[in-house]
């Protein structure tokens, strides 16, 4: 069967959009979702959403990533289907959703999409590393020489080691460029490569540095492969609460396929 399908992107994490209000779409078939992810044979894309309705709130998300699986939550996705909605005029320029991990609020203005996320309590910190769940699981190192490193190799290493195993998890490499503003490069699960940007992933990084104690700013800048993200956060009784990411989300075309 043909679909419209709509191409967005958030600073460079791109995914194809579909509007299944009519539940037009297959959800069962991985195989077509993986090949519409595809970059040589298919569109090209990190992940697939669908914009569904909801009983009632303004849409519900459903999210594959590139492999054709149903996933976590995805940061720059729900972004990108802010805007898609904004597109379709099911919303003007606030919404309020359900993910996997539950409801979102959200805001566009601009081209640049606020997207409030899951408030953590739980963060682990380990010798070399911190792990924690912002809607995704979240590996978080440190990586000094960020720039030249082999993201895929060594992400794919932890992603499938000990003790994530086959479930995995995302890995983010960082690099503290100022006290307010980090480097940061994802290797993601499902993609199974790096990916240019990470929301959930960039969410887990500033949390991650405000509880080592790297910065004490409420505000952080996230340089990532394809842009710059910021996190903001309130803290209460060790508890982040109140987090939003926040960046552009952008149209790139239309097809029927
Ligand atoms: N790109 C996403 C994360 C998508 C989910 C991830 N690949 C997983 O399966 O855990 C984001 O922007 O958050």
């Amino acid at each position: 069967m043909e679909h419209t399908i709509y191409k967005y992107q958030g600073t460079g994490n791109d995914f194809v959009m579909i509007d299944n209000r009519q539940q037009i779409f297959n959800k069962k078939d991985t195989k077509h979702v993986a090949f519409l992810c595809d970059r040589r044979f298919g569109i090209g894309a990190d992940g697939l959403i669908l914009l569904e309705n909801h009983d009632s709130l303004d849409f519900k998300m459903v999210y594959y990533n590139a492999d054709g699986n149903e996933s976590s939550m995805c940061g720059n996705g729900g972004r990108c289907l802010v805007a898609f909605a904004k597109q379709l005029g099911v919303i003007t320029s606030k919404a309020v959703f359900e993910a996997i991990d539950g409801l979102h609020h959200a805001v566009i203005e601009d081209g640049i999409v606020k997207l409030q996320m899951l408030d953590v309590d739980t963060i682990e910190k380990h010798d070399n590393h911190v792990f924690l769940n912002t809607g995704s699981p979240h590996h978080v190192q440190f990586e000094e020489e960020i720039t030249k490193f082999d993201i895929k190799t060594k992400g794919a290493e932890i992603r499938y080691g000990a003790p994530y195993n086959e479930a995995g998890t995302n890995v983010n490499f960082v690099k503290k460029i100022s006290d307010t503003t980090f480097q940061v490069r994802t290797y993601e699960r499902g993609v199974e490569d790096e990916t240019l940007s990470c929301g959930t992933g960039v969410t887990a990084v500033a949390l991650a540095m405000h509880t080592l104690g790297e910065t004490t700013s409420n505000l952080i800048t996230l340089n990532v492969e394809g842009g710059i993200l910021q996190v903001s956060f309130d803290v209460e009784n060790n508890s982040y609460k109140n987090v939003w990411l926040i960046g552009p989300a952008t149209y790139v075309f239309k097809a029927l396929i």
